[in-house]
């Protein structure tokens, strides 16, 4: 049982949060259908491409500020009921842009649900600005302007997602270089659904503080020991990774393989419901399927917290309160 831990997460797409039943309630409101992406109250796709379109799809459920203050909050309510004290969540202004809303008022509605959410719980949310790959490199570098422009003291990071077989890391290099000057946290999607070589090329092209995935660096030992090297902390997505079938199973999946080379890593949920998961399945999954115990778990807290993107007396304030909590 891992409910009584206290956990972290800096990996989880907003959009990827919203749980079927309130997409479906969100459709009803606009008249719109949904056969297409949710079947039997799950999320229905059978690959990368069609899980990155149903992801646009349910996207576009949500079209005004209070729709995404109400999908924030519901996401970070069901955090905090998993005794979760921080939590970077990934959003893309061009969902805003693509349904009329704009990214301001797109940004806004998240920010209030943050507000809410830390005002019910205490819980502690960083946002992380990313450019979505599969809408070009035009977009990509927007996204990293509008982050760069727009400095909200909840905005601390940058990220590249989307389909990371398009193009090489090398086109959207000049994204990250915007983002960094601008005083960014950086993390890049790679070692996903590309090779280690993903990996190694963002490594020398972006350097990021961490990145999303990152797990298929195994495939090339000099990429795992660049990651050893230079420190960089792979935001590890397990169930996402069985769902998505980068591994066909736990035993196959390289988690433990990294950290016992010494690769930094902690567990995140990804798009919890279209993988079936949630953080507390993750927890879960790391004491039942990779065998770790309270203090092993603890220790992915501890590094998601040691890298997220928050301003120093925050993040001394979250360790404390790791450090402080009961194990047993
Ligand atoms: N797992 C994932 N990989 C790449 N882009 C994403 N966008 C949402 N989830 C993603
Ligand atoms: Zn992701």
């Amino acid at each position: 049982m891992t409910q009584h831990l206290l956990k972290a997460e800096i990996h989880c797409h907003l959009e990827g949060a919203a749980p079927p039943s309130l997409a479906e309630a969100q459709a009803r409101k606009y008249g719109m259908e949904t056969s297409h992406i949710i079947q039997d109250g799950s999320y229905r796709w059978s690959d990368f491409s069609e899980f990155l379109v149903c992801y646009d799809a349910v996207a576009s459920l949500f079209r005004t500020a209070e729709d995404y203050a109400l999908l924030t909050e519901t996401y970070l309510a069901e955090l905090s009921a998993a005794n979760t004290i921080y939590s970077e969540i990934i959003i893309s202004p061009d969902h805003g842009d693509r349904i009329g809303l704009g990214a301001d008022a797109y940004l806004a509605g998240i920010c209030d649900g943050i507000e809410a959410a830390r005002e019910k719980t205490g819980i502690e949310t960083r946002i992380i600005i990313t450019g979505e790959r599969h809408f070009g490199v035009d977009r990509v570098v927007a996204a990293a302007e509008y982050a760069a422009r727009n400095r909200h003291p909840l905005m601390t990071g940058f990220n590249m997602a989307g389909e990371e077989r398009m193009g090489r890391v090398a086109d959207y290099a000049r994204a990250f270089d915007i983002a960094r000057d601008a005083g960014l946290g950086l993390t890049i999607h790679a070692g996903e659904v590309c090779g280690a070589f993903s990996v190694g090329d963002a490594l020398e092209l972006v350097k990021p503080a961490r990145i999303g995935h990152g797990v298929r660096a195994i495939e090339d030992p000099a990429v795992v020991e660049r990651l050893v090297e230079l420190g960089t902390v792979l935001e590890v997505c397990p169930g996402s990774n069985i769902a998505l079938n980068v591994y066909p199973d736990f035993a196959s999946h390289p988690l433990k393989q990294l950290k016992a080379a010494g690769v930094r890593v902690c567990i995140n949920s990804d798009d919890p419901p279209f993988f079936h998961t949630s953080l507390a399945r993750e927890y879960e999954i790391a004491a039942q399927e990779f065998g770790m115990g309270d203090a092993e778990i603890n220790a992915m807290s501890r590094t998601a917290l040691e890298s997220a993107f928050v301003d120093e007396d925050t993040r001394t304030r979250l360790l404390a309160r790791l450090d402080s909590a009961p194990t047993a």
